[in-house]
Formats: structure tokens, C-alpha cells, sequence
């Protein structure tokens, strides 16, 4: 029997929290084959959170292996370590991948630790990777860093996000997330269609939100692989990531900050966790 394929374009988050770790564990519960094309290593000590990157030749050979099957459901991009990565995996895709949904996490601003990349990695995710895009994911500083603007509201983050199909993607899906005021986090998708939806969730005050952006982005492109509209790709994605993080895990006692768990909404859904 064939299996149905989905493919990330991430990096190593050896902590498995983010990253393809996150990616695979997503698509498992999607009930896809996950490929994986690792753009980077990422490795974190008490003092350094250090992106390792993987020789672009390489970078190119796994995609080639990839895409030489023809019949991938969709593609989630994550964190591409440089530059040269960007317009490497955008160039390749325009040219080797037709009519299915990909999807952009334009990851740059961790919550592990404070660095942002620079303002030439932003102006190659504009002009490269947006315009590819069915959907970008950006979290609320990367909304900032993408669109110039300063972001405290709902509307803000509307506007930024808006500005950003001007890039040339199809739709923006901007995580406001627990980075907005407020007893709920609030993500927007606005579409090019003109079509905006605000989706909300309580907001959870557990410490096991590593992942979640990757976690998101991984859902979305399952959702979309499985030919459901954008919004209710959104929406379903959304939830899931919310069971992840509601009952999210911690590696060790040591650990203040842990993983979400990828297999939570499925554990829900069997009633194996009672939610009461
Ligand atoms: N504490 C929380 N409670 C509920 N949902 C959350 C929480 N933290 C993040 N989310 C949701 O998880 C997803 C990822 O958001 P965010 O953590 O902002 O992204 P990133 O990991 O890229 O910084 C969003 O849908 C956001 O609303
Ligand atoms: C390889 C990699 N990609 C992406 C992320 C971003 O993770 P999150 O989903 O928590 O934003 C991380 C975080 O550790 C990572 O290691």
C-alpha cells in the first residue's frame, strides 16, 4: 500500500521540542509519512543556543531524493540557517514543485533565546520564500521584523499581516499567540481573497509551549495535505496545538520550559486523558 507523503524542510531541534522533531511527531498524528530534508542543527546548553548549519549541496541532494516522488500532499518550510539557504530551497521549489500547498515558517525569533537574524535574512524571505507561499506563519516579533511595524493589538497584527500578501503569498497566518494582552491568545489569517479570521483559544499558563510554532505550521500543511480549506486548516491546527501545549511534557525535573506533546488532541480523542 502507498502511504501518503508530507515533507519539512526544517531544522534539528535536538531537544525535540521545535524543528523536525515537531514536524515528523504532527504528521504522525495526520497519519502521514513525514520526509525530512534537514537544513540545520540546533543544539541548546544552559549558556547557548547554537543553529549549526547543513552545507547547502546537501541541503539540495535531500530535496532531489524528495522530489523525485511526485505525489507529496504539501511542504512545510522551517528554520533554513542562512541566506543562501533561503534562495537555495525558494529557487529549487519554484522550479520542481507544482500545485500543492506550501507552507512558510518564517522562523527566526526563538523563545530559547533572544537572537533575531539580521535585516538581509528578512529582505531574502520577501523577495524568495513569501511569494512562493500558500501560507506564512510568522510569529508576533517576526510579523514585526517582516512588515516594519510595531505590533500591540489585534489590529496591528492584522495590518502588518496584511502588508505581507503584498510580498506575494496567498495568506498570512500571524500568530499573536500569549504575546498579546488578553485571557485569550489570538491568531489572524488574513487571505488575499480579503477574507480575515480572528481565532481564539484560552490562554494556557503551562510552561510547555516549545514547539508550538513548528507544531502550527506542521498542522496546517497536514490540514491543507488533506484538501481542507485554508480557514478550517487554520482552525483545526490551532486546536491541536492548543491540546499539545494544555498537556505538553517536561524532558526532565531540571526543566522548567518543556515540549508540547503532539499526541495530545489524539489522547483526548481516545479517552485516555479525561479533560475534567
Ligand atoms: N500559552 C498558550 N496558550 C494557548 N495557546 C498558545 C500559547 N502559546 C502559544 N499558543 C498558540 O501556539 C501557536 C504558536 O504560537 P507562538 O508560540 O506565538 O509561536 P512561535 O512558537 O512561533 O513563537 C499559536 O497558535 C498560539 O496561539
Ligand atoms: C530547529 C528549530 N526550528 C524551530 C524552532 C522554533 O520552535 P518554536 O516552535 O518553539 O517556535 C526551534 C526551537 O528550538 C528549533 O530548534
Amino acid at each position: 500500500m502507498a502511504v501518503k507523503k508530507i515533507v519539512t524542510i526544517a531544522g534539528s531541534d535536538s531537544l525535540a521540542g521545535g524543528g523536525i522533531q515537531a514536524d515528523l511527531a504532527t504528521f504522525d498524528e495526520y497519519n502521514f509519512q513525514g520526509l525530512s530534508v534537514i537544513t540545520s542543527i540546533v543544539t541548546v546548553t544552559q549558556s547557548d543556543f547554537l543553529i549549526h548549519e547543513i552545507a547547502p549541496e546537501l541541503v539540495l541532494e535531500q530535496m532531489q531524493s524528495i522530489f523525485a516522488l511526485d505525489d507529496i500532499a504539501a511542504v512545510k518550510i522551517g528554520l533554513l540557517p542562512t541566506q543562501t539557504h533561503v534562495v537555495m530551497v525558494a529557487d529549487f521549489l519554484k522550479s520542481h514543485v507544482k500545485g500543492i500547498p506550501i507552507i512558510v515558517d518564517p522562523v527566526m525569533v526563538f523563545k530559547e533565546s533572544d537572537q533575531a537574524n539580521t535585516t538581509k535574512m528578512v529582505q531574502a524571505m520577501k523577495t524568495y520564500l513569501l511569494p512562493i507561499a500558500t501560507v506564512v506563519t510568522p510569529n508576533l516579533p517576526e510579523t514585526e521584523l517582516l512588515s516594519s511595524q510595531k505590533i500591540t493589538t489585534v489590529s496591528d497584527l492584522t495590518r502588518a499581516a496584511e502588508q505581507l500578501l503584498q510580498d506575494g503569498c496567498q495568506a498570512v497566518y500571524a500568530k499573536g499567540g500569549t504575546r498579546l494582552d488578553g485571557a485569550q491568545v489570538k491568531d489572524v489569517l488574513v487571505e488575499k481573497t480579503g477574507v480575515v479570521s480572528i481565532f481564539e483559544q484560552p490562554k494556557l499558563t503551562t510552561h510547555t509551549n516549545n514547539g508550538a510554532g513548528c507544531t502550527l505550521s506542521a498542522a496546517i500543511a497536514s490540514n491543507l495535505g488533506q484538501a481542507k480549506s485554508l480557514t478550517d486548516a487554520a482552525k483545526a491546527a490551532q486546536a491541536f496545538v492548543h491540546a499539545g501545549i494544555e498537556h505538553g511534557v517536561l524532558l526532565n525535573q531540571s526543566f522548567e520550559i518543556g515540549n508540547v506533546w503532539q499526541g495530545a488532541q489524539r489522547a483526548i480523542r481516545e479517552g485516555k486523558i479525561d479533560e475534567n
